[in-house]
C-alpha cells in the first residue's frame, strides 16, 4: 500500500497533543468495559489473507510495517461492523520501553505492552489506501492487545527480520507471512467505535476493531522490537519505543460490543 510515500516523512518522535480541527472521533481511547453498549446486529468478523502477498518490512522511523499487495482482493475484512469489504495493506505495532505500559487503546485504563494494528481500506468504494484515508468510513483496523509470556512462534520469523531494518527508512523482502497467526483464537470477541489515525495526519477515518482476547509473545521477542531506531544511519541513536499516542477525548461517542 501507499503508506510508505508518506509515513517516513512523519515526525519520528510524534507525540504531540497535535489538535486537529473539528477533532472529536480521535484515537485512541480508553475502552469502559462496563460503558461498552453490547449491538446483536454486529456480524461475525471474516478475516480471508493470503500468506503469499506479503511484499516487504521496513522501519519508517515510527513504527515497523509489514505490507501486503493491495492492488486485489486476495486480503480482505468483512463482517462485523462494516458494511462493506476492506483490503489488508500493512499491519505494524506500537510499544513500550518497559513491559509496563506501549498499547495506545486502554481497557478500563489498563495498559499493555504493545498493539498490534492490521490496517484495512474500503475497497468497495475507493482505488486506494491513500483515497481512503481521507473518508469517513475508509478505513478498517483491528487491534489485538499483546501481553509478554509464552513465545509466539508464528512471530518469530517476523522478529528475525526486524535486525535488518534497524535504522529508519530500511526495508527488506519479506514473504510469506500470514498475518491470520497474529489474530487471538477468538476474534468474535471484539469492540467497536468509530475514530482516527493515532498518527498524522490523524484523519478521522477509521472503524476500530479491538479484540478482546489478547495474544502473548516473549520478553526476547519484545525486547528485538525495542532494538529497532527511530533514527537512520546518520543520525545519532534513538531506541524505537514509546511510539504511542496517548488516549484521547471519547466526545461522547458510544464503543459497541459484540458480546455481553
Ligand atoms: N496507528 S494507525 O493504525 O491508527 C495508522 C494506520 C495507518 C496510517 O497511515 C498514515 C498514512 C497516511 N497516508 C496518506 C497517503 C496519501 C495521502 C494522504 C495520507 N499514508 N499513510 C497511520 C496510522
Ligand atoms: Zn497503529
Amino acid at each position: 500500500c501507499s503508506s510508505k510515500y508518506v509515513l517516513s516523512q512523519m515526525h519520528p518522535m510524534w507525540q504531540g497533543p497535535l489538535v486537529v480541527p473539528g477533532g472529536d472521533r480521535q484515537s485512541p481511547i480508553d475502552i469502559a468495559v462496563r460503558k461498552a453498549v453490547f449491538d446483536s446486529e454486529l456480524k461475525p468478523l471474516v478475516a480471508t489473507y493470503d500468506p503469499q502477498t506479503c511484499q516487504q518490512i521496513w522501519n519508517n522511523g515510527y513504527s515497523f510495517l509489514v505490507e501486503y499487495d493491495d492492488t486485489t482482493d486476495k486480503n480482505t475484512l468483512k463482517g462485523g461492523p462494516l458494511q462493506d469489504k476492506f483490503r489488508l495493506c500493512q499491519f505494524h505495532f506500537h510499544w513500550g520501553e518497559s513491559n509496563d505500559w506501549g498499547s495506545e487503546h486502554t481497557v478500563d485504563r489498563r495498559l499493555f505492552p504493545a498493539e498490534l494494528h492490521l490496517v484495512h481500506w474500503n475497497s468497495d468504494r475507493y482505488t486506494l489506501f491513500e483515497e481512503a484515508v481521507m473518508e469517513e468510513n475508509g478505513l478498517a483496523v483491528i487491534g489485538v492487545f499483546l501481553k509478554v509470556g509464552k513465545r509466539h512462534e508464528g512471530l518469530q520469523k517476523l522478529v528475525d527480520a526486524l535486525p535488518a531494518i534497524r535504522h529508519k527508512d530500511s526495508i527488506v523482502e519479506f514473504n510469506r507471512f500470514d498475518p491470520g497467526c497474529l489474530l487471538p483464537a477468538n476474534i468474535n470477541d471484539y469492540w467497536t467505535y468509530h475514530g482516527s489515525l493515532t498518527t498524522p495526519p490523524l484523519t478521522e477515518s477509521v472503524s476500530w476493531i479491538i479484540m478482546k482476547q489478547h495474544i502473548e509473545v516473549s520478553h526476547d521477542q519484545l525486547a528485538v522490537f525495542r532494538s529497532l531506531l527511530f533514527t537512520s544511519a546518520e543520525e545519532v541513536q534513538k531506541s524505537m519505543v514509546n511510539n504511542f499516542r496517548v488516549q484521547q477525548p471519547l466526545r461522547g461517542r458510544t464503543v459497541r460490543s459484540s458480546f455481553t
